[in-house]
């Protein structure tokens, strides 16, 4: 169901380049929202497939972006916002490429116009690219990354984060040789793990791999990620990525060191340690409490106020649903903060419905 206009907080209209599994997720959920999407590709099929799809409409030379989200692959991006910082010299550019420094660093060695641009990156995607795999509620809850840096002007910060609360993003402010240093641990090194790791199903044979089950998939979901983008990810944030490869080869080392003889003094504390940290490490990704828990996460808008928060409190305690755990996000600027509350994923729907009975606007 769509969204109605007036709770959109990005203004119109909004030109998306580059309309792929990115864009065209952007375009739907700002279109959702009632903001008017202006589209454009090189490719006039991925440009009409994601019109098609609700996404926006083909821009023409007559429109007028205010802000312009520029999602095309990493190694084009620097060029593409310099061109649209050019074409649109009252619009703030933003991208969502996935790595950050070399970007702001392209275009600032090209004298490009920086207080119109503040780079971007939700933490959110899939295995697979193009318009077909586009989907509005992508961003619902997840992070998205805005790269400040010290040109950028306060419009462009406010347009950046409004639309990233409009998708349903919760918006996370980092430097951006700190984003690629953070991404590096939790996205990229994953990435080329799995890739590896099912690499090495090429060794297996039909019979062996027909036993596959939920561990496997867990670990290679995103072993069938375009190879081409990631090189270009890899290409552009090689020395952090670097780093953690090499930590991961000493593990790596250890463990075959213990392999190499079970029964030798320390081998199966090796082991056994390799495993708690392996525990300790999964327990530290949040929101997920563990491997034996699980939650549902609801994203509540809580308005600037005293008591705001508390009234959320006693409501959801009155609707009789208990907080399993709770995440607040505020940005300065913004009228509004974020609380995702954890509950027990049978109570998820009927927290949400009660909520949204009471008035309560749920980021959805
Ligand atoms: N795939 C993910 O999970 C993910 C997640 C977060 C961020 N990102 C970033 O988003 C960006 C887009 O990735 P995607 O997965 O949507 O890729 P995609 O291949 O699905 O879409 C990219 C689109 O850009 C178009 N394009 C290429 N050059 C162009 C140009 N010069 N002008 C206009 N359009 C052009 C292509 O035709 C294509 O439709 C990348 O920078 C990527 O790093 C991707
Ligand atoms: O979930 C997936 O399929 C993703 O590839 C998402 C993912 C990630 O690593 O979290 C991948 C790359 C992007 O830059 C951001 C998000």
């Amino acid at each position: 169901m769509g969204i109605s206009q007036e709770l959109a907080r990005t203004p119109s209209p909004v030109l998306v380049v580059g309309t792929g599994l990115l864009g065209a997720s952007i375009g739907l959920a700002l279109a959702q929202r009632g903001v008017d999407v202006l589209l454009s590709d090189v490719s006039p099929s991925a440009l009409a497939l994601a019109a098609d799809y609700g996404a926006g409409r083909p821009v023409t030379v007559t429109d007028r972006p205010v802000l312009v989200v520029v999602a095309v692959p990493p190694e084009l991006t620097a060029d593409v916002v310099a061109e649209q910082l050019r074409r649109h010299p009252d619009a703030v550019v933003t991208d969502v490429a996935s790595v950050k420094f070399q970007i702001l660093a392209r275009l600032e060695a090209a004298g490009a116009d920086l207080d119109r641009y503040l780079g971007s990156h939700p933490m959110a995607g899939r295995e697979r690219g193009g318009p077909i795999a586009a989907r509005a509620d992508l961003f619902q809850g997840q992070p998205w990354v805005i790269a400040e840096h010290p040109r950028m002007t306060p419009r462009a910060l406010e347009l950046v984060e409004r639309v990233a609360l409009d998708v349903g993003a919760v918006p996370v402010h980092l430097d951006p040789a700190e984003h690629d240093r953070a991404v590096a641990l939790v996205s990229h090194v994953p990435q080329v793990v799995a890739t590896l790791l099912a690499g090495r199903l090429l060794d297996g044979t039909p019979s062996q791999l027909a036993l596959a089950g939920g561990g496997l998939r867990d670990t290679t979901r995103i072993a069938a990620s375009d190879p081409g983008l990631w090189l270009q990810i890899l290409a552009a944030n090689a020395p952090a990525v670097g780093d953690i490869l090499q930590a991961l080869r000493d593990d790596l080392d250890r463990v075959l060191g213990a392999l190499a003889d079970v029964d030798a003094p320390g081998a199966r504390r090796t082991l056994t340690e390799v495993f708690l940290h392996g525990n300790e490490g999964v327990r530290r990704i949040p929101g997920k409490h563990g491997t034996d828990a699980t939650y549902t996460d609801l994203v509540v808008f809580v308005a600037d106020r005293p008591g705001e928060l508390a009234r959320l409190f006693q409501e959801i305690g009155e609707i009789g649903v208990n907080i399993e755990d709770l995440r607040l996000e505020h940005s300065p600027r913004a009228q509004f903060g974020l609380a995702e509350v954890s509950v027990l994923p049978e109570r998820a729907e009927e927290l949400a419905r009660a909520l949204g009975e009471r008035g309560w606007q749920l980021s959805r």
